[in-house]
């Protein structure tokens, strides 16, 4: 836990000291305060996210230690750190996913073009809608390719193909098949699928079923697409299509996303942050400046793999 790690620390130490005051832990992670300009990332363009002073809890665990950072948009964000270091908790934080565990208890501040998406009143439906999230293992539902990517939309009201449309003569059959195949287009599974829409999801291939689970967040037409650790289920043939998927969706949406691969980290993102033991944001910046010439010892311990 950081508070263990802080209490080794003397008061009198002067505020820009850096790596030469750390030591080495029993886990091999060094011990180092860390500096607020480490974090403290300046980049040019619109804030997204403005996350401040957050805190997570489950029980008693300390999940997530006063994280603070700003998130821009339209590019894509990597958050990396050890196992249990709290990137998917962060991540939850940012569509207010971590709501529905119980145990969990969320402090501070995530606003979301400027409005805190915790105040009261927030409508998580809509908050969803516009962060949408693409998880570890794909998960399409046990439907159509193209029901798959219909469903939110049908869901939220925006297309209606259903009998009593059908009988009104209001039915969005049309529009319905120009969003599936515009979101298959974005997600570059088009190609691969346009001749068997109608043939079950779970019929294709893990990579496949990931980009469709990507089309299907984009159907809903987000803003922002979280994803937690979205290849680590592929191979790598099928990992390369989803980083490059991920370089395209940049262009148009700010993309964040938890990775334990850091060469796929460096390869992805325009900015990385890194959280260590305790869940504290050690260092944010520039992905190259973090992977070249990070401030933080610990950060370059973590990242030249000397634990972690
Ligand atoms: N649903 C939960 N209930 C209780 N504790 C949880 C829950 N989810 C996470 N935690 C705890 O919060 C801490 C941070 O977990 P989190 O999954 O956010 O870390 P992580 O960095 O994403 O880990 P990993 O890389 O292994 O996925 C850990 O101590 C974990 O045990």
């Amino acid at each position: 836990m950081s508070s263990e790690i802080d209490s080794t620390e003397t008061e009198e130490e002067p505020a820009t000291s850096t790596t030469d005051s750390s030591s080495v832990t029993t886990t091999g992670e060094s011990q180092e305060k860390i500096q607020d300009e480490w974090t403290d990332y300046e980049f040019d363009g619109e804030t997204k996210f403005s996350v401040t002073d957050l805190d997570v809890w489950y029980g008693d665990d300390h999940a997530l230690q006063s994280v603070s950072m700003d998130i821009p948009e339209k590019s894509v964000t990597a958050l990396i750190g050890p196992s249990g270091c709290g990137k998917s908790t962060f991540l939850r934080c940012l569509n207010r996913m971590n709501d529905r565990i119980k145990a969990a208890e969320v402090d501070g501040t995530v606003e979301l073009d400027g409005m805190d998406i915790y105040q009261d009143g927030t409508n998580l439906v809509e908050l969803r809608k516009r962060v949408g999230m693409v998880f570890q293992h794909p998960n399409p539902f046990p439907k159509s390719i193209k029901d798959n990517i219909s469903y939110g939309p049908r869901k939220h009201g925006d297309i209606d193909t259903g009998l009593f449309a059908r009988l009104l003569g209001r039915d969005d059959t049309e529009e319905e098949l120009e969003l599936v195949e515009r979101c298959l287009k974005q997600s570059a599974l088009w190609d691969e699928v346009n001749d068997r829409l109608d043939d079950n999801a779970l019929g294709l291939s893990g990579g496949q079923q990931q980009r469709l689970c990507i089309a299907r967040c984009l159907a809903v037409d987000p803003e922002v697409i979280l994803m937690d650790e979205p290849a680590s289920a592929l191979d790598p043939i099928a990992t390369a299509k989803i980083e490059d998927l991920i370089d395209d969706l940049s262009e148009d949406y700010t993309v964040v996303v938890v990775t334990h691969n850091m060469q796929q980290a460096a390869r992805i993102s325009d900015q990385t942050a890194v959280f260590l033991t305790g869940g504290e944001l050690a260092e944010y910046d520039d992905t190259d400046k973090i992977f070249e010439n990070p401030e933080s010892q610990r950060v370059e311990d973590y990242i030249t793999g000397k634990f972690g």
